[in-house]
């Protein structure tokens, strides 16, 4: 800014006085200039003492970024914005370096400048070894710097689910992201080695509102009730957490309501009581050990704050599920490699990328939501289905530089099912969209056809194969396949030829969107 402004100086003198700058003048703006110098050097200093510059890996990275965080803006979330109701919200947290990646002399690739917007600065090098930073940006409806306490995200994320509850809905809060990321943390609050101050945590705060709503004038005449059941799903499998870790069964009646047999309800009445249950489940939690963290939970949580009609029949009024997922690591992440390990692993996987499809359904207001393509979907059933259901997917990241390839996919996961959302939106909105949607029911449709004769062939196989010579019979399919193969070509030649237009569709889409 110093240097701009000497600049800005002389222009200004050459302006004036073409030809003639006097060399006082000339002296002065030497002299300003080394001083600006001298400040950015002892700046740049300080900052190396620090963070102990001299032995910093990745030095060159560091200071890109730095340079590249004083160009913006900085304007973080606070209590006085305004909260936005969201049928589906997503959000982005960034927990603080841990002790840990401080001592590594770990990089903080993460910035968040303002209410929603969320940049990564990837570090890049070029075949000359030349480094550079790509620098990514994401938008969600909110995101938390390391500073945020978990009171403000829970402003922004639960609370209106809690409200949303009271109004007859069924409401889902995901934490997701990388293990070690802060999901157990900002869902059942933070640990003080393994003791977990669960008073502060998403689960317990929502436990307090619900009680604070249930005495408010407004529902007091209700007569409602308040039960909690706690879950974790492990491998597939559900455990519950209230019951010594009793195996249950999940069942689909006629009426496609799924059920968890067995399920231990407990009717409680104060937060407190609540918070109890809480300490109680996350004690028998499944936990393993990754490389990001040494207590790493390999379960989903899931707790289930229900509010009942106070009537014989306790019909279900409205249903919070507060659930704190398995890290998303990859199996070569998980510090032992054993096929169990892989096993528990690639389920997680399953199961959040089932979450994934069923979540992105929702947005797209679709017909079919996939949720029996795992255990976690199958027992939310309830939450994806309907104008009732209200989902907040809390993205968590870890803010060092070897995480970055993680915190980019945990991004991705939680801006592609907004994208689902969005474009959605533009689909009904736009002219074009029409067109879109045009081409790929074209598409859709051809792909039908050539799946529907194919099936006549394996049809025509198995009717011959018991009724004529194999020979005749093999040369006759070999007929029919290559006439299949043939259309195909002519199909895919056709798709290939509508493709550029699609392309040029979603493209215009796109940027409608990214506007
Ligand atoms: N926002 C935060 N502020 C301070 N410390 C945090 C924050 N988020 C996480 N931590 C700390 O980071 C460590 C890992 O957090 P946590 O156990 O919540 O991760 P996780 O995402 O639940 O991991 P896993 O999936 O492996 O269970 C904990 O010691 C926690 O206290």
């Amino acid at each position: 800014c110093v240097l701009n402004l000497n600049r800005k100086l002389v222009f200004g003198l050459l302006v004036r006085h073409p030809g003639r700058i006097h060399s006082a003048t000339v002296k002065s703006v030497d002299t300003f200039k080394s001083t600006a110098m001298v400040e950015w050097q002892e700046r740049k200093m300080s900052r190396g003492k620090e963070f102990g510059e001299s032995s910093r890996p990745n030095q060159k990275f560091y200071e890109m970024i730095q340079d590249f965080r004083e160009t913006l803006e900085i304007l973080p979330i606070t209590t006085s914005d305004p909260i936005e109701p969201h049928k589906i919200c997503v959000c982005v947290r960034k927990r603080p370096l841990n002790k840990q990646e401080c001592n590594k002399k770990e990089i903080d690739v993460v910035s968040v400048p303002g209410k929603g917007t969320l940049l990564v600065h990837e570090p890049k090098q070029k075949v000359d070894l030349t480094k550079y930073l790509e620098n990514q940006v994401f938008h969600f409806d909110y995101s938390f710097d390391e500073n945020a306490t978990n009171e403000l995200v829970y402003m922004f994320t639960a609370k209106p689910l809690v409200q949303s509850i009271f109004q007859g809905c069924m409401a889902t809060c995901f934490a997701y992201g990388q293990t070690g990321s802060g999901k157990t943390h900002t869902m059942g609050g933070d640990f003080t080695g393994k003791q977990q101050n669960s008073a502060r945590g998403i689960y317990a705060l929502a436990a307090q509102d619900v009680f604070t709503n249930l005495n408010h004038r407004r529902f007091a005449n209700q007569d409602l009730c308040v039960y909690v059941s706690f879950f974790e799903i492990y491998n597939g499998k559900v455990y519950d957490l209230l019951n010594k870790k009793a195996k249950l069964r999940v069942l689909e009646d006629d009426r496609q309501q799924v059920q968890v047999v067995g399920l231990e309800e407990v009717c409680v009445f104060s937060a407190e009581d609540v918070i109890k249950i809480i300490q109680t489940g996350s004690a028998c939690r499944t936990s393993g050990q990754t490389s990001a963290n040494a207590n790493s939970s390999r379960s989903h949580a899931i707790l289930q704050i229900v509010l009942r009609c106070n009537n014989r029949a306790a019909t279900l009024h409205g249903k919070f599920s507060l659930v704190d997922l398995a890290g998303n690591e990859r199996g070569t992440d998980v510090s032992s490699n054993d096929r169990s390990t892989l096993v528990e692993t690639s389920e997680i996987n399953r199961s959040l990328l089932a979450l994934k499809e069923c979540i992105r359904s929702l947005g797209k207001n679709s017909d079919h939501i996939p949720f029996r393509m795992s255990t976690l979907t199958k027992v939310l059933r309830d939450s994806f289905i309907g104008e009732k259901s209200r989902t907040c997917m809390i993205a968590m990241v870890s803010p060092g530089m070897a995480s970055c390839e993680y915190t980019m996919n945990t991004l991705r996961y939680a801006d592609r099912y907004r994208d689902g959302v969005m474009l959605r939106r533009q689909f009904y909105d736009s002219s074009v969209d029409a067109s879109v949607l045009d081409i790929i029911s074209q598409v859709t449709e051809l792909e039908e056809k050539v799946y529907g004769q194919l099936k006549v062939v394996f049809l025509i196989f198995f009717f011959f194969l018991r009724k004529i010579d194999l020979f005749i019979f093999l040369c006759s399919v070999f007929q029919r396949a290559n006439e299949v193969v043939k259309e195909m070509d002519k199909i895919s030649y056709n798709i290939e030829e509508g493709l550029p237009e699609l392309v040029d569709y979603s493209r215009k889409l796109l940027g409608l969107y990214r506007i």
